[in-house]
Order: structure tokens, then C-alpha cells, then sequence
């Protein structure tokens, strides 16, 4: 079904983050193995960009540990944590709103990767054509659904080992939240790209992912297959009856 095999990439284990005074993660667990689509799900407020942006150093984990690739990187600086070819795309798209479509994709590849450049804007290209047609237009004045498509593009152009994204579907018309989707699949399918996907959109994501995990207020409360997941009773009743899907 899928290149995903059980060689951790991310474990996470016991970790604890707080904003001052207030817990937000109350110690978590979560595996991602090489070439999977895990996803996060849950309510607004629950966590999941915290554990998101946790694992990428800023907010600290103050308890814990997290273990990338097979290298202990709790306590490092956000910016090696950013060389480790961890790639996020955050909630928000944050793109570069004065810069083209080109020049954003340019912004996103690393130096030691200029050789690739051609090739790889190509593959967004053929991965996003909306993004072809745009290819000179400021980032600012793309709709939202492109602007998300940029932010992938974006972040994919590192050449990263394991992809995070936040709500990449917030706020897009189902048919955009599809063509994002199916690119997430096609990369993860062509290339074993490694994915860990929050959403809100519980529908699409668990049908995407080959394992997810629901996360309540700061703890996980259940885990298994997507299909699992998208069968369970509870989930249906909190995350999907009723839900846009
Ligand atoms: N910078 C901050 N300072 C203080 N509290 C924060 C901060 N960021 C988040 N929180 C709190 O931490 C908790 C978890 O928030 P988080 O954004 O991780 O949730 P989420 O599951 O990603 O929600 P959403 O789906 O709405 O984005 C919430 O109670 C939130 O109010």
C-alpha cells in the first residue's frame, strides 16, 4: 500500500511544553517511520501546532524527548534543527507576499541544493500547474488556495525528509483541499516523502494517512490506521459527523 517501513524518523516521547505558566502538551508520544503520512488530529486549542512547532525548538519541549533521524534534537537551536532537512509549512502560509511564485521557490531551495533548481521547479510545476500559470505573479495576490500550494511548493523545494504541514486545507474550497491532498499522495507515493500533517479537517486526512493519532487537550487520546480512525465510533462523533466533508 504504501513505501512507508518501520524505521523511526521522529519519536516523540513524554514531551511537555509550556507557554509560561500554562501546559500545553502534557506529555506525548508519537512516531512518525520513514516514508509514512501520520497524521495529528483534533478540536481548536488541543495542541497540535504546539507539538508541531515543539518539534521544531520553539517553544521548547521542557520535558522530554524527541529524536530525529536518530539524533537526539530536544535541546538544539531552532536553526540547526531547520539544517536537519525538516521541512514546516505553518498554518498561516507564509509565503513572501512581494516576491514572485519564482522567487519564493528560489527563497525555499538551500544553497547546496542550486543544482537541483531547474528540475525541482519543474516537479512543483507539474505537482501544482496553478502555480505554472502564476509564475511571475507576486505571492501576495495569489488566492488562498495557491498561496498554500506555494507554501508547499515552497518548503518541498529543500528537499526536506520529512514534511510538516498545519491545516494545509484551512479555509480552501473542497476542490483545492483535493488537489492538495492528491500532491501530498503523489509525493509520498513517487518519492517516500515522509509527511506529519495536522489537521482540523479530520474527513481527508485520516482517508490520506496511513496512521493518525487524536490529540485532546494536550494528551493523545487515541491512535491507530487511518481507516482505523476514520471507523471509530468516537472519532465519527467528535471529528466527523456533522463535520465539512
Ligand atoms: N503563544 C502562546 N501563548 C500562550 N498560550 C498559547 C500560545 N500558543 C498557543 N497557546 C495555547 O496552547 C494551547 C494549544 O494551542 P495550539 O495552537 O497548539 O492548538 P491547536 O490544536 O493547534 O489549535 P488550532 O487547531 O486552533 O490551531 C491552547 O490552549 C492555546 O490557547
Amino acid at each position: 500500500m504504501s513505501a512507508a517501513d518501520s524505521r523511526p524518523l521522529l519519536t516523540v516521547r513524554g514531551v511537555k511544553t509550556y507557554y509560561g505558566n500554562i501546559i500545553a502538551l502534557k506529555g506525548v508520544d508519537v512516531d512518525v517511520h520513514q516514508g509514512e503520512i501520520v497524521t495529528l488530529i483534533g478540536a481548536n486549542g488541543a495542541g497540535k501546532s504546539t507539538l508541531m512547532m515543539t518539534i521544531c525548538g520553539n517553544p521548547r519541549a521542557r520535558e522530554g524527548s524527541i529524536v530525529y533521524d536518530g539524533q537526539e534534537i530536544t535541546r538544539l537551536p531552532t536553526h540547526e534543527i531547520a539544517r536537519l532537512r525538516i521541512a514546516q509549512s505553518p498554518e498561516g502560509r507564509r509565503i513572501f507576499p512581494r516576491m514572485t511564485v519564482l522567487e519564493n521557490l528560489q527563497m525555499g531551495s538551500s544553497i547546496d541544493k542550486m543544482e537541483f533548481f531547474d528540475t525541482d521547479v519543474q516537479y512543483m510545476f507539474d505537482l501544482f500547474p496553478r502555480l505554472k500559470e502564476r509564475i511571475n505573479q507576486r505571492g501576495g495576490t495569489l488566492s488562498g488556495g495557491e498561496q498554500q500550494m506555494l507554501a508547499i511548493a515552497r518548503a518541498l523545494m529543500a528537499r526536506p525528509k520529512l514534511l510538516m504541514l498545519d491545516e494545509p486545507s484551512l479555509g480552501l474550497a473542497p476542490l483545492i483541499v483535493k488537489q492538495i491532498f492528491d500532491a501530498i499522495r503523489e509525493l509520498n507515493k513517487r518519492d517516500g516523502l515522509t509527511v506529519f500533517l495536522v489537521e482540523q479537517n479530520a474527513f481527508h486526512a485520516l482517508k490520506l494517512a496511513h496512521r493518525g493519532y487524536v490529540m485532546v487537550n494536550g494528551v493523545i487520546t487515541m491512535s491507530g490506521s487511518g481507516r482505523e480512525l476514520l471507523e471509530n465510533p468516537e472519532v465519527r462523533a467528535a471529528y466527523l459527523e456533522g463535520g465539512a466533508h
